[in-house]
């Protein structure tokens, strides 16, 4: 894939997550932070979701993912153990572009590492997806720009 970076405004968008482990936990934790409205679907999930569940802070449908979830949904993250049913929801015609945790042809939309400071936000992906290097990679330019960034 050739890859086109985008900035996207989800402020009160809905946004389903499908899956509710760490990396589901990741995920949410920065949409949150973005202002989206986020509905989990997932028969279990890590205790950091339990809390935001109880808090009000998202909805969760304590359920397995059933074919017809996502509709209405403007991003869907398939971010459960099993590769099929991610493959599943990410096939579906007419959805939502969908992010996908497991290995995958069917990523439509691709999570970076992300490093933010002084109202920058910086982003490193690789294609083919290398997380371990776009981490290095992030955390160096991070730790490059760190005290030289204000007035820049
Ligand atoms: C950057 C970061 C952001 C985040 O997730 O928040 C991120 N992965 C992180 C961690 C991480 N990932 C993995 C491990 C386990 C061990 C290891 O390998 O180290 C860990 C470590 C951990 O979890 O701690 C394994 C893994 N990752 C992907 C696959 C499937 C595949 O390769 O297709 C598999 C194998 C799964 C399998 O076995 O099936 C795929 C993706 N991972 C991406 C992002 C996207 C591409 C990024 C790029 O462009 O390079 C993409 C395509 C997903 C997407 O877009 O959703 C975050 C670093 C956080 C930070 O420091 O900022
Ligand atoms: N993309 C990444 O950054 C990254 C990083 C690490 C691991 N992974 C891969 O992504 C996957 C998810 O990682 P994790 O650590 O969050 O896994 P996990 O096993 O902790 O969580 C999986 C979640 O999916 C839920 N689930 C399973 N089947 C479901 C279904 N049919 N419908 C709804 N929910 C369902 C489970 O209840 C659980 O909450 C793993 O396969 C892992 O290999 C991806």
């Amino acid at each position: 894939m050739s890859a086109y970076p985008l900035v996207a405004d989800l402020a009160g968008d809905s946004v389903l997550v499908v899956g509710g482990g760490a990396v589901a936990a990741r995920r949410i934790s920065r949409l949150l932070e973005a202002g989206a409205r986020v509905v989990l679907v997932s028969p279990v999930a890590v205790s950091d979701l339990v809390r935001l569940a109880q808090d009000g802070r998202i909805a969760w449908i304590r359920r397995r993912y059933v074919e017809g979830d996502e509709h209405g949904f403007g991003y869907v993250f398939a971010l459960t153990d099993d590769p099929e049913v991610n493959d599943r929801i990410a096939g579906r015609r007419g959805s939502a572009p969908t992010n996908v945790a497991t290995r995958t042809s069917r990523r439509r939309i691709s999570v970076p590492a992300v490093r933010q400071m002084d109202g920058v936000t910086l982003a490193v992906s690789c294609q083919p997806p290398d997380p371990r290097r776009s981490r290095m990679i992030a955390d160096l330019c991070l730790s490059t720009l760190s005290g030289r960034l204000s007035g820049a």
